[in-house]
């Protein structure tokens, strides 16, 4: 094959594969053989090619068809050659073109690339992500380690995901040497799993041990699982011991997430904590005006009346992609009927999710919520002990009916068992006071209004 091909194909893999892929997985392959239908590629190690075999030889087997070659088989053969040693950071563009690969970055759902979208200028930052935000940018940024792990956490949809790969796409622009791998606690768990059945678990350490930065995404997934967690642990140390940066997301605090071992907690809870917290109306708002940006160009001349993304803002509250959600489907319904997106057209269309988002908190389940946090009865939100143990969860559910919901202080004094509004009054202000100084209340705060609110 000539090189023009080759150059064709390669143009056409990173098409499909995308770049980051491509430079991790496919770049470092050898072609050594291309006769009776076979090609067959030199990789570093077994892993290596193990992986570039399930998640990419159909590509690369087309792409050959397609340039004139056909092949039928692709095979992957380890390199007699010795893996050449990864660069010290000291010394980024010492030797490029001798690793295996240049920057190591995987995708949560194999085959699939990171998604190109999920940029730092597509991410719109406001008060409850702006620590996560600027966290994320100044591991981006790639200069010295300044905390490790940087540790992300927040509920479903508030845009983990997003800081992550932004981070990745920002390293690879700025330092293209840098090996980056990306991949979700499960996938983690299943490539583990793999190299100890195939018996190639000192491949694993090896690929896992030998990158710049390791980000790996939902990590509550390893709780419960032991010996992924145990790897996890050593694949942890090892990379901090070598001052490789880690990012790591949750949907809940290090602390919070049961059955993991606690070294690991500690181990996570070393770095910057941040977490990511729900939207308010602002960043909402900000997000949807984002959104209809892109969409002008795909659905040109479509007309948006006034009001209609102040609406959705107010009142789908839920997470972003709900929200997102719901534009698409505006967008796509309103140029179907080729209608402008008015105030009635999105209450008829988003029926169904402005009916979800709509759903009342109530003040029973508040204190359900609350009583089963601090574990203690939900009688005894109602009932008269006085003990702070109980007392204090009583005026956090208090505070709590007061912020989430509409229901006066009298409303909410009969619901706390006929307390007096005075009574009511007190509670809130009593944690009001509190929050000024007590960081664990307001972790607390926090994370019960992640629970409440979704
Ligand atoms: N601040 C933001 N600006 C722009 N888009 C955002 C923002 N926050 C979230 N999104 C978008 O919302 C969607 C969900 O975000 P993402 O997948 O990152 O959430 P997540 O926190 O990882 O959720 P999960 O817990 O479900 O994995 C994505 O399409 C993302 O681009």
């Amino acid at each position: 094959m000539t090189n023009e091909t080759w150059g064709l194909v390669r143009e056409e893999l990173i098409k499909r594969v995308g770049r980051t892929n491509y430079a991790t997985w496919i770049e470092p392959l050898k072609l050594s053989h291309l006769r009776n239908g076979v090609a067959r590629f030199e990789v570093p190690t077994s892993f290596f090619g193990d992986w570039v075999n399930r998640n990419f030889a159909d590509h690369i087997r087309a792409q050959l068809n397609t340039a004139g070659a056909q092949v039928e088989r692709v095979e992957f053969t380890v390199s007699s050659r010795p893996a050449a040693p990864v660069a010290a950071p000291t010394a980024p563009a010492a030797a490029p073109k001798a690793k295996p690969a240049r920057t190591a970055e995987t995708e949560d759902m194999p085959g699939a690339p990171l998604d190109a979208r999920f940029t730092f200028d597509s991410f719109v930052v406001g008060k409850p992500n702006e620590l996560a935000h600027a966290a994320a940018r100044r591991v981006a940024e790639g200069g010295p380690v300044t905390f490790n792990p940087l540790f992300l956490y927040g509920g479903v949809g508030l845009g983990k995901t997003h800081l992550m790969h932004a981070i990745a796409h920002e390293l690879q622009t700025r330092q293209p040497h840098l090996r980056v791998l990306y991949l979700s606690a499960e996938q983690f768990m299943y490539r583990f799993v793999q190299a100890l059945r195939e018996r190639q678990i000192m491949d694993f350490k090896e690929l896992f041990r030998s990158v710049d930065v390791l980000m790996v995404d939902d990590v509550q997934f390893i709780a419960g699982k032991d010996s992924t967690q145990e790897e996890f642990f050593h694949t942890f140390n090892a990379l901090v011991d070598q001052n490789k940066q880690i990012v790591i997301s949750a949907d809940r605090a290090p602390g919070e997430i049961k059955d993991l071992e606690d070294r690991i907690k500690s181990r996570l809870q070393c770095g910057l904590v941040v977490d990511l917290h729900p939207t308010d109306y602002e960043l909402r708002l900000g997000i949807l005006q984002q959104k209809v940006e892109q969409y002008r160009n795909q659905y040109k001349g479509l007309a948006i009346s006034g009001g209609v993304l102040e609406f959705l803002a107010h009142r789908i509250t839920t997470n972003v992609r709900v929200l997102e959600g719901a534009l698409t489907r505006l967008f796509a319904f309103a140029s179907l009927v080729g209608r402008e997106i008015t105030l009635e057209l999105a209450q008829d269309c988003l029926a169904d999710i402005l009916r979800a988002s709509d759903r009342k908190l109530t003040i029973e389940e508040i204190q359900r919520k609350v009583a089963e946090h601090y574990n203690i009865r939900l009688s005894d939100m109602i009932g008269p002990k006085r003990v702070r143990t109980i007392a204090r969860p009583r005026q956090i559910a208090m505070y709590l009916a007061k912020q989430l919901t509409p229901r006066s202080l009298p409303e909410i004094g009969r619901r706390f068992g006929g307390r007096d509004h005075t009574t009511i009054m007190h509670g809130v202000r009593k944690i009001e006071e509190l929050m000024a100084t007590d960081s664990q209340l307001n972790d607390d705060l926090q994370m019960l209004r992640r629970l409440l609110q979704g």
